[in-house]
């Protein structure tokens, strides 16, 4: 089974207007919500093109009710941890760029801590883990490498799509996937990714830190995965970018959902770029259809 943790979920209300004005009354005539977190758009996406996952993290107050009643209807099957507080409702402004303004999210006891811990303990080598997201400023920073330490332990395949610090920290347990972004790896390597070549290169070298693999996108340049012995290219389809967020879930939820199914690298990483791009041009997270609709027109390319 795969599972996905996110620790800081949210309602993600979405507001569209032709310009933001700082400093005065904006008004927006196209606002619209869904729940957001990282880990739930990798569940959501994983579900609608077929695969089954198990939401693990945190959920609180009237948000957190919401996207337990979302995810219900959606059929994805929800362990989520019952804060005292209230998720956060993170908002997304699209005008002629988009902003994106994320909240802090509610306090995570230490006794809520354990008992995520504790259900990590249950999984086996034959489930996969996703942790995507921020980790929220009442846990420990180690928190993740906590799980991911766990992970390696008992030889769980764990995949971590996060940044800054918890993903530097995390490397050393070996998951078997990150997924950073260019600025996400630049973070990582201290050199500004311009380039697919740049993100070959210092994708190479994080290797050496620990992951499997690594997939960095770079928006509408492309994407590059790279392991011990692949190195490998793909372009994005063409087209108009609705909606940029959770398009990075959206690729992790299209790489593992063929990965856990014939464990088809090469294949695993063409969805994850036609999920993506689906997610992209559209208003929500990705359907089944418009991944297929794209798969045509993402080209891999391996280097010897
Ligand atoms: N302009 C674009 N044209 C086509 N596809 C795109 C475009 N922007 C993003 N995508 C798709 O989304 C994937 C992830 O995009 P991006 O590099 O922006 O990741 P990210 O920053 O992690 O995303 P997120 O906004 O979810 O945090 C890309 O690999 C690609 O498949
Ligand atoms: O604050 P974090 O955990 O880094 O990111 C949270 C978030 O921006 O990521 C998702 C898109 O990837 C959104 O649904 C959500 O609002």
């Amino acid at each position: 089974m795969i599972y996905t943790c996110t620790l800081n979920p949210s309602i993600d209300y979405v507001m569209e207007l032709d310009e933001v004005k700082l400093g005065q009354l904006n008004r927006s005539e196209k606002v619209a919500f869904y729940p957001g977190g990282k880990g739930i758009n990798v569940s959501r996406v994983l579900k609608r093109l077929g695969s089954e996952s198990v939401a693990l993290g945190y959920l609180g107050g009237f948000t957190g009710e919401y996207i337990r009643q979302f995810l219900d209807q959606e059929g994805i099957m929800n362990r989520c941890i019952e804060l005292e507080g209230t998720t956060r409702i993170n908002i997304k402004l699209k005008a002629n760029q988009e902003t994106e303004m994320n909240g802090t999210g509610p306090q995570i006891p230490e006794s809520e801590q354990f008992k995520l811990l504790s259900q990590v303990g249950e999984l086996t080598e034959k489930d996969i883990l996703v942790l995507a997201g921020s980790l929220p400023t009442s846990v420990p920073k180690d928190f993740y490498s906590k799980l991911a330490e766990h992970c390696l332990k008992h030889n769980i395949p764990f995949v971590l799509d996060t940044s800054g610090i918890a993903l530097a920290d995390t490397l050393r347990y070996r998951p078997f996937l990150i997924k950073p972004n260019q600025h996400e790896l630049g973070e990582l390597v201290g050199v500004p990714i311009k380039t697919l070549e740049d993100a070959a290169k210092y994708g190479k070298e994080v290797l050496q830190r620990g992951p499997e693999y690594v997939l960095v996108s770079i928006g509408g340049l492309g994407a590059v995965l790279v392991g011990k012995e692949i190195t490998a290219f793909a372009s994005v389809p063409q087209g108009e970018v609705i909606n940029s967020v959770g398009a990075g879930d959206s690729m992790v939820a299209g790489f593992l959902s063929v990965f856990a199914k014939d464990g088809n690298i090469l294949e695993a990483f063409r969805q994850g770029v036609a999920a993506g791009s689906a997610t992209a041009f559209s208003q929500d997270l990705c359907t089944v259809e418009k991944v297929q609709e794209l798969l045509p027109y993402v080209e891999v390319q391996v280097k010897e």
